[in-house]
């Protein structure tokens, strides 16, 4: 079915609505999935939050994942596009809001062009699995079924490590990404504060608003109603810059783990599985967002464990 009234994000999230209860009510049970392919000058906030703020909607459907396609050939150029101030760069976005990422075209450049993306996408999304392919060839199962929204899926989301499926240089890249995400994030408030304005555009990684991605692994235990108060007041503040988190916790009182995902002011949170008798009790939470301060949300977090 095509929506071509105007752009799916905005105009037309009615139509989709009403197209999901349509396919619904004609075709319950004869399908297995539902793509939407969106423009590429999508934002894929909306349409996410459709899928929770329409009663009708999440009753009936269940929202399995974002897929990016990266075109490797021409991306640098649309996530290096300075946009008028508030606006955030539709390229950097749909990277952001990912939870697959394929990195096509890569034929049409070389290894140290394709490298140097990925860890631009990275800096910007860490909890994403990226692929690199050619003429978009990956497995079905690659797209379909991914469960990014899945709480029970959390804990692969939340592990330090990138989900590359590619890497033979892992241990190298891993810490590249973490450094570079930090440097990133600095180097972009800095040119804010001092640049305004000014067309200093040519220097590289200072372009988008500071869409990056935060990752706190901490041991502990966190007491329940400072976490509580620390998230809600967290959502509350900066639901529009947080673009999507999740997390794994280790409540003080819980027999179990505690996980939960967010998408802006959307939050879904429940216990998991029962701690180990000997596990360690590390909290884990990626954020990815707009103008996020690592220190900050450090520090918000640790003043939640029990001293
Ligand atoms: N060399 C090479 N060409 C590719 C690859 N993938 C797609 N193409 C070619 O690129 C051309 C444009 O295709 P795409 O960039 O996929 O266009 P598209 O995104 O489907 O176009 P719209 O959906 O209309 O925006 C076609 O001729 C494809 O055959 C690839 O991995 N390598």
């Amino acid at each position: 079915m095509m929506l071509n009234n105007g752009c799916l994000c905005c105009t037309v999230r009615g139509d989709l609505v009403r197209m999901i209860g349509e396919l619904v009510d004609k075709k319950k049970g004869k399908f297995d999935h539902l793509v939407i392919e969106t423009t590429g000058l999508a934002n894929p906030a909306p349409i996410i939050q459709t899928f929770y703020a329409e009663d009708t909607v999440f009753n009936d459907v269940k929202l399995d994942g974002v897929v990016t396609l990266v075109d490797s050939k021409h991306a640098r150029l649309h996530l290096d596009e300075v946009k008028p101030k508030g606006i955030v760069n539709e390229a950097v976005q749909q990277i952001a809001y990912a939870d697959r990422i394929i990195i096509n075209k890569t034929d049409l450049v070389s290894e140290p062009e394709v490298s140097s993306l990925v860890e631009r996408i990275r800096s910007i999304n860490r909890m994403a699995n990226l692929k690199r392919a050619q003429y978009g060839k990956v497995d079905l199962d690659y797209v379909l079924g991914i469960g990014g929204f899945d709480l029970e899926r959390i804990e692969s989301a939340v592990t330090e490590e990138p989900h590359d499926e590619h890497e033979h240089e892992h241990e190298h890249k891993h810490e590249h990404d973490h450094d570079h995400a930090h440097d990133h994030d600095h180097h972009h408030h800095d040119h804010d504060h001092k640049h305004g304005e000014h067309n200093h555009h040519a220097h590289d990684h200072t372009h988008d608003p500071g869409v990056s991605s935060v990752s706190i692994v901490c041991e502990g235990e966190m007491d329940l109603e400072k976490a509580d108060m620390w998230l809600g007041n967290l959502l509350l503040e900066r639901s529009d810059d947080i673009y999507r988190m999740k997390g794994l916790l280790s409540v003080s009182g819980m027999p179990q783990r505690f996980v939960f995902q967010g998408v802006h002011d959307i939050f879904q949170g429940s216990p998991d599985r029962m701690w180990e008798p000997n596990e360690p009790r590390i909290n884990k939470i990626v954020f990815i967002g707009r103008n996020l301060n690592r220190e900050e949300l450090e520090t918000g977090f640790k003043d939640c464990l029990l001293k």
